[in-house]
Formats: C-alpha cells, sequence, structure tokens
C-alpha cells in the first residue's frame, strides 16, 4: 500500500514538472530569432509570471524590474497560459499600435465576469465590429472644447466643498475627493445627470444611502471583484462555489446597467421631445445615441449601446482621478513646479478670472507639467496587450499567430537612453520644445497611440487644465509631512495612487 503512495507522491510533482517544461518550451517557439533562428531566450516561466500576478507584481514594478534585466530587450511571460511578449522598445510599439487589424485586442477571457463588464464594447472589440462602433462614437470626442464651461462648473463646485470641510479640518483625503470631482464631471458632460457626488463629499454619513452612494458602492464591487485569483481558478464554477459573493456581483453589476440604461432613455427621449434647458451642451452620450439611431451607417443594439455607456463610465472617471492625484501631491512634492505654474497662471490668465480654452491653450508650463506627471504616474502603466491574429516578424523576432504583445509604458517613460540620467526625476522641462527635439514619437504614450489610442484624451487633458489653473488660483497647496512619499497601489489594470494621500490647502488672499 506504502509504496503505491510514494510512488504517486514522486510522480505527481515530476508530471506537473514535465507539463510546465513543455508549455514553456512550445511558447518560446512561438517566438524565433530570425537571426539565430532560435527560440527566444528571455523568459520569465509559467511560474514565476503567475507569482508575478498573485503578488500584483504582474503590473509597472515587477515587469520594470525584470524589462532592466533584460536589457530592454523583448522578453516571453504568461497571462494565465497566454504567451505574452513584452517590448519598451518605442519603435516596437509604434509597429503594434498601428497595425490595428493584425495586432488585435486580447480577449477579456481572464474571468468570465471581466468578459460580462466589458461585453461587446469598443474596448475590446476587434475589426469591423470595433471600426464601426469607434465610427459612432468618435464624433462624439471630436470638440471637446464645448465642455470646457460645465468642466468649470464642477471644479468651482469642488473647490467650495474643499472651503467648507477646511473649515472642520487641516488636511483634505485628495483620492475621495478626486473621484468625486471626475464622476460628476462625467455625469453632467457624458450623462447629462448631476450624481451630486461632491456635495454628498461634505455632508456627514447619512443612515439611508443616496442612490449616488449605492450607485459608486455598486461600482467599486465590480471593479474590485471582475478579477480575482479565485476567479481565475474556478472560471464558470466560481458562482455555484461563493454563492453570496455571486449574487452581490450580479445585483451590483445590474445596478449599473439599469443606470446605464435609464441614461440612454433620457437621451433619447431629450431628442424626441427636444425639451432642453437654454444653454444645454449635448452630452457624449447624447451624441452616440444620435449617431447610432440616425439612418446611416451600421448600429449598436440597446445593449452594446448601454455596454458603451458603462465602458466610458468605467474608463471616464478613475484614469483621470488617479492623473489628478498625483498632480497635486507632485506640486507639493516639488514645490518649484508650483511655483512655476502659479506664475505662468499670472502672467497668462490672472488670479480672478476663469481660464478659457484660448489662454489654456498657451500655457506651456501647465502643459509640459501635465505630461510630465502622466510619463511618471501615468494611470495604465502597460498598454493592454494585443494578439497577433496571423503569423508577423516584429523586430527580430518572428512571431506565430496567438502570441499576444504587451507594451510596458511604464517602462518606456523611464528609459535612461530616452530621457537621460535623470528619468526617473519629475522634470516637466524635459518636455520643452527644445528637448522633446529627435525624441521617439512614441516615447511618451500613456494614452496608448494610432488608431486605437484613449477616446478620451483631449477631455481628461482639458478637464485637467482646467481643474489645476481655478486651484491654483484659490489654493496653496502643501504636503503636511514633506518626507511623506505617495506609494502607488498597483491594480489589475490601474496604478492607484495611495488611499491615504492628504494634502494642506491654504487660502490665498
Ligand atoms: C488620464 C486619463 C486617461 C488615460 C491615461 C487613458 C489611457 C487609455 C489607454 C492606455 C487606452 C488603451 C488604448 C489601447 O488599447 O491601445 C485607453 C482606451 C480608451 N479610453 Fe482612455 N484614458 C484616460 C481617460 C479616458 C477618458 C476620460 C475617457 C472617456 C471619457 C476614456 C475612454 C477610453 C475608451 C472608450 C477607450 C477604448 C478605445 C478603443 O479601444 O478603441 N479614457 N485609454
Amino acid at each position: 500500500m506504502i509504496i503505491p503512495v510514494v510512488l504517486t507522491l514522486v510522480a505527481i510533482p515530476i508530471v506537473l514538472y514535465a507539463i510546465i517544461k513543455y508549455i514553456e518550451y512550445n511558447a518560446r517557439r512561438s517566438i524565433i530569432n530570425i537571426h539565430t533562428k532560435k527560440p527566444i531566450d528571455n523568459m520569465v516561466g509559467l511560474i514565476p509570471s503567475f507569482g508575478m500576478f498573485l503578488s500584483k507584481q504582474h503590473t509597472s514594478f515587477g515587469r520594470y524590474e525584470t524589462t532592466k534585466e533584460f536589457n530592454y530587450k523583448p522578453f516571453l511571460s504568461f497571462l494565465g497560459t497566454n504567451v505574452l511578449l513584452n517590448v519598451s522598445q518605442p519603435e516596437l510599439a509604434k509597429k503594434v499600435l498601428l497595425n490595428w487589424r493584425l495586432y488585435e485586442k486580447m480577449k477579456p477571457d481572464v474571468t468570465p465576469d471581466l468578459k460580462r463588464v466589458t461585453g461587446h464594447s469598443v474596448v475590446f472589440a476587434n475589426g469591423e465590429d470595433w471600426k464601426a462602433q469607434r465610427q459612432i462614437m468618435n464624433p462624439a470626442f471630436f470638440n471637446v472644447d464645448r465642455f470646457a464651461n460645465q468642466f468649470s462648473i464642477v471644479t468651482k463646485e469642488c473647490l467650495r466643498v474643499m472651503s467648507e470641510m477646511l473649515k472642520t479640518e487641516e488636511t483634505l483625503p485628495i483620492p475621495s475627493l478626486m473621484t468625486a470631482l471626475t464622476l460628476d464631471i462625467l455625469g453632467v458632460t457624458t450623462f447629462g445627470h448631476d450624481f451630486n457626488y461632491l456635495r454628498e463629499a461634505c455632508l456627514p454619513p447619512s443612515k439611508i444611502p443616496s442612490e449616488s452612494a449605492l450607485n459608486i458602492k455598486a461600482y467599486e464591487y465590480v471593479m474590485t471583484n471582475m478579477v480575482t485569483v479565485s476567479k481565475i481558478l474556478l472560471q464558470g464554477s466560481y458562482k455555484s462555489l461563493a454563492k453570496k459573493e455571486s449574487i452581490e456581483f450580479d445585483s451590483s453589476l445590474k445596478r449599473l446597467e439599469d443606470l446605464m440604461s435609464s441614461m440612454i432613455q433620457k437621451s433619447r427621449l431629450r431628442s424626441k421631445n427636444q425639451v432642453v434647458e437654454e444653454n444645454y451642451t449635448e452630452t457624449l452620450l447624447d451624441m452616440m445615441v444620435a449617431a447610432n439611431d440616425s439612418d446611416e451607417g451600421s448600429k449598436m443594439d440597446d445593449a452594446l449601446l448601454r455596454d458603451n455607456a458603462l465602458v466610458i463610465f468605467i474608463a471616464g472617471h478613475d484614469t483621470t482621478s488617479n492623473t489628478l492625484c498625483y498632480a497635486l501631491y507632485s506640486l507639493c512634492k516639488y514645490p518649484e513646479t508650483q511655483t512655476k505654474l502659479l506664475q505662468e497662471i499670472k502672467d497668462k490668465v490672472g488670479m480672478k478670472s476663469e481660464p478659457t480654452v484660448e489662454q489654456i491653450d498657451g500655457m506651456d508650463y501647465l502643459n509640459m507639467f501635465i505630461k510630465e506627471n502622466l510619463r511618471l504616474n501615468g494611470p495604465l502603466d502597460n498598454i493592454p496587450p494585443k494578439t497577433l491574429n496571423e503569423d508577423a516578424v516584429l523586430g527580430d523576432y518572428q512571431l506565430k499567430k496567438g502570441v499576444s504583445v504587451a507594451i510596458n509604458s511604464y517602462a518606456i517613460h523611464r528609459n535612461k537612453q530616452i530621457w537621460g540620467q535623470d528619468a526617473e526625476e519629475f522634470r516637466p522641462e524635459r518636455f520643452s520644445e527644445a528637448e522633446s527635439k529627435g525624441r521617439h514619437s512614441n516615447a511618451y504614450i500613456p494614452f496608448s497611440a494610432g488608431p486605437r489610442t484613449c477616446m478620451g484624451n483631449r477631455f481628461s487633458l482639458l478637464e485637467q487644465k482646467i481643474f489645476l489653473v481655478s486651484l491654483l488660483q484659490k489654493f496653496e497647496l502643501s504636503l503636511p509631512d514633506q518626507d511623506y512619499v505617495c506609494k502607488p497601489q498597483s491594480g489589475d489594470v490601474m496604478y492607484f495612487a495611495a488611499r491615504d494621500l492628504r494634502l494642506t490647502f491654504k487660502k490665498r488672499e
């Protein structure tokens, strides 16, 4: 009896080891060096790749360290059993990002819930389907200057709420304020709806949560639970094994979907009845629905329209809110940047009047500051992987169909060969015209690049700029403890500012 048990115990690890080695060998054979004709050497094995994933090292930090170990050369790693070629050279990034037909967005198959949340939306669609969706959505994002007034109105409300909070608190919680600001901006500009998050931020917590509070709770539940280790391991069986969690997930997602559907209905009603208030600005959703419901072009059904509204809700606020958290932190950590920006505001806008789009466009230092912040602290530190739909050559490698390419923007943005010896330092002047000369166009890609580049790029930049100028007109910012370091928390897909970030605000005379 004892001998078979011992033999089994010895055999299991040997078989597992052999399977792993076989998978790794096959993976290496799908990436062949065109000069030596040999499989790629640089590899993070199956188990270490999974280890990186479990320790959340798969995002920025781990991959950056590994990238340096491999001297910025492409290396193979695994995402589940998917073979990933990690690249951090701007010229390779350019080839991948320009060729959207060959390099398709990797399918959101990591967990069934990720697939449900993103649905068939533009974010994960491919080929003609993606093109048709993007054609319907693009025009809504063309002229974002029309939102400048709304950005200013919500910004003013944020400054009012901050002043209110400062009556009882010495420092203010930045992440929650920036979330409320960006959500309220998204509410009015995208959905024509006031979520009231800013107003709620300065009220004492209520025993009966408001609709907005319930919606944000549902959003947070969905975002933190759509990709978990247990869901990755258990896949479809998770639902029957974790019934309580699954019910909560389903009801949270349903709440968000219902919210999106009601926004779409309201938008349709506005357009049908033509009942719009004076000075009403057509929202992103109004334009998407109108383009979709018009007689021309291919159409999204209501479920797809709702998926895309949800995707904009998700992509449109956490990204900018985290970017702003780091912008405010950087203004305090490197006070000389605050002094320079303030001087530019005095010179170009004045301390009392609301900034106009023309004035904002002429603010070079503000532009450089925002770029430097996105270079070092952009919320998406890896461009979502793209999968080859046929064999192709990329740089020195012949890749087999099915290999995915992950572009590590975090590593590109810190490469000393591109940015100089001070690459890790915060120095906005590196984006001056003189210093930018000769730099590769894909050396700076916080919003990705090529046809699939972020749709909300200009929206987010204008929103950030109006907020920063208006804030500095009113307050002087500092860190309560100058030694404090805002350590990023790496999420599954995003790079979050530390939740404990608090800053001191002094009203200007
Ligand atoms: C600082 C703010 C933001 C950053 C850094 C950012 C970055 C990105 C990145 C890296 C991608 C992936 C592109 C690719 O797959 O190659 C993306 C896609 C996207 N973003 Fe953003 N984003 C931001 C804000 C926004 C905002 C405000 C919106 C909407 C209001 C938005 C909507 C989208 C959409 C719809 C896509 C999918 C585009 C497609 O696949 O065709 N983003 N974004």
